[in-house]
């Protein structure tokens, strides 16, 4: 029997309308370039001669102690974008042009999820008080999925700008952003924008921030980032409470890589926090962690377009273009040493380990060369997607993707639409089990006793398991009081445990859950959002791995296993599964000539079962009277048919019906 299963795409595109953006940006972590699109550059700051080595001039003439290494950190929508604007304008730094949009443009991903993905690296010269300043403004990718990221571009700041909207005080992403800051040691600077509302309550936002986080009233600013009342504190705040960066100018090189991004001319293009010592042109340098050596081809820094300069050197943040293939090369958390003066490196390095898969196959087999195109592209850009060829019996030839985390999926998912311009097949994401297993033959089999699985496919025997751990996340929700029950509920239904939870003012909740990770990177968000009337927001960060009790569900059409809908699912959760996921098939596959038996079976025992019944073709209708044997023979005939049908049958499962399937 041959089952063709035809797409299901569970992540439609809804960038369509920032395509631009997207195939112009490198990467989705990486700086955007709309910035210099939307604004004109200052006269002078044209790439030449002359406006480099002003340039050049200028950094030398500023010395450490006045320059200042700082982010915005917020919860999505609090005005990120609008204050960096601001800070442009006022600064000088570019000057608006009529009808100028946002210079910070964003994913549409983002307002969806509530969530950052990207912010954007600036040099701003500042003259404060008669003496000019060196203020960067740097770029913080803002989402736990990317946490190391968040960690090493805050590790080349000293201080943040942390922004609240004044009428929805604070959220889940504000928490998380709070604690990564602290946990940095940096200057926290706290700032309610949007103040010109009529329903802007800052006394109230003042009150949490007190209460959560301690703050001194007397240390929050409060700013209208769109009518850029109050902006100007912003800067003295940041020159006057956030340190310089301490540097030694004559120690050996050493830099730290915070971000990278694929340039087509270039190739990857690192974006680095000068510790030591200083970096130019033609030095040959070494990246600690790949041990690959380098002749430096430019230096220079953002403004927000590239502008190169002599030399960098320490407490400055710019570019580096040495000719590395791939932004692979470039690994976030490097450390940049000159050759001959090698460096103990940075602490806080950690390759990307994906903890989200999920399996990626063309639609049609012979789109399979241009596919493979789109994904190496992609990948060029975003060295923390691993790509793993797959082969699916139903699919055909694809790839097992493995991600950071849910948003970093969607992003890429989204790309790839954009990218490859056929329609590609992307299964039900999944997570990384941990299998202990046993039986000396079957550890032999597979050189280990512990194996990391996040293909079902490839899920051992139920007997030859000994213990199964899954990755788990702890969840901070920020909610009105009056939804607690609805979001506890719901929090427990996917198998969480509350961990904390506490009033942060008269209405608002911060509630704490550890969940495994594979119960939310469904629905969750949308879950989340629509028992808390959209009231609510999350956030949630890495919690390591538990023992976990779970098996494979697998489903069997007329005796025929489906591969690609077989889950790993919590034994609680078994029976349930299994019948949802049999009535659902029943209800939406397609009636064939002949009868189809649904089953959801573990192992070899049937959890749940159903049929889809046949069409039923009346062969007897053109026979009028006459002799029964006639009429039978019809039968007989029709039967014997059906029996052959059913031995090459043909079931065709459409996109739409594994989307229903898959949905809860
Ligand atoms: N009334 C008012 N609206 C503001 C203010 N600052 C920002 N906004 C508006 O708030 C919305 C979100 O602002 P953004 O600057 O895009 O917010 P963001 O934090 O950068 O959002 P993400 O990039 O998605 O994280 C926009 O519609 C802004 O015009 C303000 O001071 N007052």
């Amino acid at each position: 029997m041959i089952f063709r299963l035809k797409v299901f795409q569970t992540y439609p595109s809804k960038l369509s309308k920032h395509r631009d953006h997207l195939l112009f940006s490198s990467s989705f972590l990486s700086r955007s370039i709309s910035i210099s699109q939307s604004f004109a550059a200052k006269p002078g700051s044209d790439q030449n001669e002359e406006g480099s080595n002003k340039i050049s001039e200028k950094l030398k003439s500023i010395p450490i102690s006045r320059i200042r290494n700082f982010s915005i950190i917020a919860h999505v929508d609090h005005g990120k974008s609008t204050l960096a604007d601001r800070l442009l304008e006022i600064t000088d730094t570019l000057r608006p042009e009529a009808g100028k949009q946002q210079v910070l443009d964003r994913l549409q991903v983002e307002k969806e999820r509530g969530i950052t993905v990207k912010a954007q690296t600036v040099s701003i010269f500042y003259n404060y008080k008669g003496e000019e300043y060196l203020l960067n403004l740097i770029d913080t990718p803002g989402h736990v999925d990317f946490a190391n990221e968040v960690s090493r571009s805050l590790a080349a700041c000293q201080g943040v700008i942390l922004l609240i909207d004044a009428n929805q005080g604070i959220q889940a992403q504000t928490v998380a952003n709070f604690y990564l800051a602290l946990f940095q040691e940096l200057v926290i600077i706290p700032v309610l924008n949007k103040v010109d509302l009529k329903t802007a309550q800052p006394e109230a936002v003042i009150k949490q921030l007190g209460s959560l986080f301690d703050v001194d009233p007397e240390t929050v600013l409060k700013i209208s980032a769109k009518l850029g009342t109050g902006c100007d504190e912003v800067l003295k705040a940041i020159i006057e409470r956030i340190p310089a960066p301490q540097s030694n100018p004559e120690s050996p090189l050493k830099a730290l890589i915070f971000d990278s991004w694929y340039n087509k001319y270039q190739g990857a293009v690192s974006l680095l926090s000068i510790k030591d010592g200083s970096l130019k042109k033609g030095d040959t340098v070494v990246t600690a962690h790949s041990g690959k050596q380098y002749i430096v081809k430019s230096v220079g820094i953002l403004r927000p377009h590239e502008e190169e300069v002599e030399t960098l050197s320490g407490g400055h943040v710019g570019y580096m273009m040495c000719n590395m293939r791939s932004t692979a090369e470039a690994k976030i958390g490097d450390t940049v040493y000159l050759k001959n003066a090698p460096v103990e490196p940075l602490p806080g390095f950690r390759p990307p380990r994906p903890i989200v898969f999920a399996g990626v196959y063309p639609m049609d087999q012979s789109e399979h060369i241009a596919m493979k195109k789109a994904l190496e592209k992609l990948a060029l850009n975003d060295p923390a997607v691993t790509v793993i060829p797959d082969t699916s019996a139903a699919l055909g030839a694809g790839w097992r993707l493995g991600f950071l985390g849910l948003l970093h999926l969607e992003v890429f998912s989204q790309r790839l639409e954009q990218e490859y311009d056929a329609t590609s097949i992307m299964t039900a994401p999944g997570v990384t089990y941990k299998v202990r297993i046993k039986g000396d033959k079957i550890v032999r089999l597979h050189g280990k006793e512990l194996l990391e699985i996040s293909n079902p496919a490839h899920w051992p025997e139920q007997q030859h398991i000994v213990e199964v751990q899954e990755p788990m996340v702890l969840g901070t929700l920020l909610l009105p009081e009056q939804y607690y029950n609805q979001v506890a509920k719901l929090c427990i239904e996917r198998r969480g445990v509350e961990q904390e939870s506490s009033m942060i003012d008269k209405t608002q909740m911060m509630c704490k859950f550890i969940l495994p990770l594979n119960e939310i990177i469904v629905d969750f968000h949308d879950a989340i959002k629509s028992v808390s009337s959209g009231f609510a927001s999350f956030d949630y960060e890495d919690h390591g791995y538990e023992v976990t009790d779970v098996t494979k569900v697998d489903i069997l059409l007329n005796q025929k296993k489906i591969e690609e809908l077989s889950m790993i699912v919590h034994v609680s959760k078994v029976k349930d599964e299994a019948k949802r996921l049999v009535d659902k098939l029943v209800e939406i596959v397609p009636r064939q000539q002949f009868h189809i038996a649904v089953q959801a079976v573990v192992g070899a025992k049937v959890l749940s079962r159903g049929d889809i019944k046949p069409y039923r073709k009346d062969v007897t209708a053109k026979l009028y009277g006459g002799d029964l044997t006639r009429k039978y023979k019809k039968l007989r005939q029709q039967a014997e048919g059906k029996k052959k049908l059913k031995m090459v049958g043909n079931i065709q499962l459409h996109r739409e019906t594994f989307i229903e399937v898959l949905k809860r």
